[in-house]
């Protein structure tokens, strides 16, 4: 939109002045003649010239006329793309941003036609109240040439996806997959405990991650964490790895390169571009298996009438045909209290498969859908939690007063180290919750802008409420609420009716609006010493006022968002956190954990952040020595 403005203005005014000018063909000539002595046959030169004046007249256009020209922020942010850009490949987009709110207060300009903002009222605006459509940058991960939830940019469309596997990470369903989660920690501690040097953890939890999610996900047993132990490799953890530079690559290069970019003749690069059909190959295959298993089932086995209550109502619009033709009974036999558990992939089929004889094109179609789903779950929860993961362990390395009261806590509800509680148990644990959310609050693992899109008038996704007329374009919409202060709500209103009111600044739709948690958690006047490590800041002071402490911590959660925030929250939250209950309790409950300075320390564990956070040495080496128990 903007580029093409001052281009625009020029023609006009170009031709308003040869309107102006009574139009005489011996000045034109005499025009043509002095540029041909500015430009002496130089056609080149010309361009080059034509090509200046409309870089500079559009980076006068963006510092002075845009609608975003008085927006605090750098004047190189606001001229061009280019300086944000070099941040975010040296990885430090973060902290760049961070750097930004400090000099210029809790909005700020980062780029020509993009708005960073900290500030929880205006965060709920734009991505609970308003829920703004997610912006273009989400396509770089998409898997199997289709979307899944985390790329699907309208809020309407997306809303349909979540509904179809939200049910599948509630904790009470997930709760039956607890079995599975316990014999998968019990399995690492032994590896750990095991082991008689330091091990890289980051790449050890990766493998967990990848158990637990096909487990979850696909119903199946990987063995990724056996093939770590043995030094076997893992095609499946690789291609989970390389998955995220592959976006990178992809997204740089055009579609039509890209076949020859990935012929490149070098088998390791060639993997790293194959990483989305290994892992779409791995999936496809438990999507076929698990279809011919439950059509197997319906033949051979009667079913018992057994789903959880969130699977009932994800099934009250499923058809009786498409029901049994999967092996399930229909919505209706089903009841409340009931418990089947199911891998995500049959709960999709379920409730996405056709009816009986559907169009050969319908079922591909809702395959390909199935699989890019479950392939953007296992991408989403892998290097996220394991990243995590390993950052609560650095901290209990260097932190022996918070390792003792973990352990005292953890050593009360474990009296056998081998025998795991119940999540139920491990809820009340309230110096564990307090320990991973002081972790997610300074280690969230995609702590980055959530870029959203301001609506235009017409898109589908803006809410009507959103629309009504008022005060003058191109001008601030009201005073600018100068205070840093966060405790302020600014509910989002039209200035226009095509602008929205951020903060006091009217924003025109197609504008990219995001915050980032990053800055949020790091909010000093919410989270005191916001650098300092302190599990307790999230437990209740009792001898303090009851009131202010409520008040405080309430304040706390409202800026906390490690897992994003509105509808697009995070899928597999609970699953997060339920399997960093259990790895953190299983390991602490067995282990002592230890880090050698010369390997890890505050250098080698700096966050650099790619949208997913990771540490600098893209390693975390640290050694487990078992407890006398
Ligand atoms: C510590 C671990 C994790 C963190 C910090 C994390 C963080 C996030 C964040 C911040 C978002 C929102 C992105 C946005 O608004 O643009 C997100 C989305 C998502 N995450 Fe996670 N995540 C974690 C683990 C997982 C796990 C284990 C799974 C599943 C197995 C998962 C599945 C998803 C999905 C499906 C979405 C897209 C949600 C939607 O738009 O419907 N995540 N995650």
């Amino acid at each position: 939109m903007y580029p093409t403005q001052p281009l625009t203005l020029l023609t006009a005014q170009a031709t308003a002045s040869m309107n102006a000018t009574n139009f005489n063909p011996s000045a034109c000539d005499l025009a043509t003649t002095s540029l041909r002595a500015v430009f002496p046959a130089r056609p080149a030169l010309m361009a080059l010239s034509l090509f200046a004046t409309y870089v500079l007249s559009l980076a006068f256009y963006r510092l002075f006329l845009s609608p975003l020209a008085s927006i605090p922020g750098p004047w190189y942010a606001a001229v061009s793309g280019f300086w944000i850009t070099t941040h975010v490949v040296r990885m430090r987009q973060c902290r760049t941003v961070q750097d930004l709110f400090d000099t210029y207060g809790p909005i700020v300009r980062i780029g020509p036609n993009k708005i960073a903002f900290c500030d929880a009222g205006t965060m709920r605006s734009v991505y609970c109240v308003h829920k703004f459509d997610k912006s273009a940058y989400y396509k770089s991960i998409i898997t199997n040439n289709n979307d899944h939830a985390m790329t699907t940019l309208p809020h309407a469309e997306h809303a349909i996806r979540k509904k179809s596997y939200a049910p599948h990470y509630t904790p009470a369903n997930l709760s039956l997959f607890q079995p599975e989660l316990h014999d998968l920690a019990l399995k690492l501690t032994d590896i750990l405990s095991t082991r008689p040097s330091s091990v890289d953890v980051l790449d050890l939890f990766r493998h967990l991650m990848i158990d637990v999610v096909a487990c979850a996900v696909f119903g199946t047993r990987t063995g990724s964490l056996d093939n770590w132990n043995k030094g076997t490799r893992d095609p499946l953890g690789i291609a989970v790895y390389d998955f995220p530079k592959r976006g990178i690559m992809r997204s740089a290069v055009p579609t039509w390169a890209w076949k020859l970019v990935s012929k490149i003749p070098n088998a390791r690069f060639r993997e790293v571009c194959n990483s989305d059909s290994i892992i779409a190959e791995f999936v496809g295959s438990r999507l076929y298996e698990t279809r011919a298993n439950t059509q197997a089932a319906s033949l051979t086995t009667p079913v018992s009438p057994c789903f959880p209550t969130s699977v009932s109502s994800a099934l009250d619009h499923m058809e009786k045909s498409d029901l049994s033709a999967l092996g399930y009974p229909n919505g209706s036999e089903s009841h409340v209290g009931d418990e089947h558990k199911m891998p995500l992939i049959q709960r999709l089929l379920v409730t996405k498969a056709p009816a009986g004889d559907k169009d050969h094109k319908d079922v591909v179609a809702i395959d390909r859908d199935i699989v890019s789903e479950a392939m953007g779950h296992l991408i989403a929860g892998v290097d996220t939690s394991s990243t995590s993961l390993s950052y609560m362990f650095w901290e209990l390395s260097r932190r022996r007063d918070v390792m003792q009261r973990l352990q005292a806590e953890i050593d009360e509800i474990m009296p056998d180290p081998r025998v795991i509680p119940d999540a139920s148990v491990f809820n009340k644990c309230e110096y564990l919750n307090a320990f991973i959310k002081e972790s997610l609050r300074l280690y969230g693992a995609a702590p980055s802008l959530l870029e959203r899109v301001v609506p235009s008038p017409s898109s589908p996704s803006r809410p009507s409420h959103l629309t009504k007329p008022s005060s003058k374009p191109n001008s601030r919409a009201g005073s600018r609420n100068t205070s840093p202060s966060r405790s302020v709500s600014p509910i989002l209103s039209t200035a226009r009716h095509e602008e929205f009111d951020m903060m006091g600044y009217a924003l025109p739709p197609g504008t990219i609006v995001a915050t980032q948690a990053w800055s949020m958690h790091r909010a000093e006047d919410v989270f005191p010493s916001a650098e300092t490590f302190l599990p307790e800041r999230w437990l209740m002071d009792t001898r303090a006022e009851r009131e202010g402490e409520e008040e405080r911590l309430a304040r706390m959660h409202q800026y906390f968002m490690p897992f994003g925030v509105g509808t697009r929250l995070c899928g597999g939250q609970n699953l997060a956190q339920l399997v960093a209950r259990i790895v953190v309790a299983v390991v602490v409950r067995n282990c002592e954990v230890r880090a050698d300075v010369r390997e890890t320390n505050e250098r080698t564990m700096s966050m650099r952040d790619a949208f997913v956070l990771f540490p600098a040495a893209k390693e975390c080496k640290l050694a487990f020595v078992p407890r006398s128990q």
